[in-house]
């Protein structure tokens, strides 16, 4: 089974380049002004073009207008649309027609009973993202560096096309695979040195950590 994988909040291109090096899927670029990961469109426009015809390049915002999704869309040039607020599925169809780019929806998660969330949007998000809730005071609805418990999400249609995310790090990447076996994963602290400042040789850790990971499972 591939596995996709997802290197967030990325603001340089020294960090770029060691997520394009390790094998990343997927790029992100974070729009949440309040975030330390937060880029300019136009800046991220210019950053991945290094990732065209390697990586797929993610918009992440949350709850964003019209106004500021057309600057994005018209500067950075995405491939998909990550949705981390509270977009309802209505929404989530208006943009999808808006833009013509696939959406992936995040939902966040504690208990299995959470994952009920993602009913209404079947047949609409083309992609799931779970992701921990944000600790209490928080201003950030992600890239907190908070794990949940990963076993709720065993019990998925095994057809459910996701990424686990939220406190990921080469230390327990290898448990995140063992107990829920997801089709995706993404990270943005623990490949941090602080918040907001993504360290190449963290990113290359976290590659190495999924394929010995793998590998041990396969063997
Ligand atoms: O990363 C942010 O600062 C952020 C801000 C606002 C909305 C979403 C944000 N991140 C979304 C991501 O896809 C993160 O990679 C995901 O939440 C996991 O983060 P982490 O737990 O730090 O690995």
């Amino acid at each position: 089974m591939t596995l996709d994988i997802k290197i967030c909040g990325l603001k340089t291109d020294a960090a770029m380049a060691a997520a394009l090096t390790g094998g990343a899927s997927h790029v992100g670029f974070i729009f949440f002004a309040k975030s330390p990961r937060y880029v300019e469109p136009a800046e991220a426009g210019r950053l991945r073009q290094a990732a065209a015809g390697k990586a797929k390049a993610v918009a992440v915002t949350v709850d964003a207008t019209d106004a500021f999704l057309d600057e994005i869309v018209a500067k950075m040039h995405p491939d998909m649309l990550q949705l981390h607020g509270s977009e309802t599925p209505a929404r989530v169809a208006e943009l999808k027609a808006r833009y013509g780019l696939p959406v992936m929806k995040a939902v966040s998660v504690s208990e299995a009973a959470d994952l009920e969330r993602i009913k209404p949007y079947a047949g609409i998000a083309d992609r799931f993202m779970f992701d921990a809730k944000p600790p209490k005071g928080s201003e950030l609805p992600g890239g907190n560096g908070v794990a949940f418990d990963w076993r709720v999400l065993a019990g998925l249609d095994a057809g459910l096309d996701y990424m686990l995310s939220g406190g990921l790090n080469a230390a327990n990447v290898g448990d995140a695979l063992r107990l829920a076996n997801p089709p995706g994963l993404d990270i943005s602290s623990g490949v941090e040195s602080a918040p907001g400042v993504k360290d190449p040789a963290l990113i290359e850790q976290f590659f190495r950590a999924v394929r010995a990971a793998r590998d041990d499972r396969a063997a």
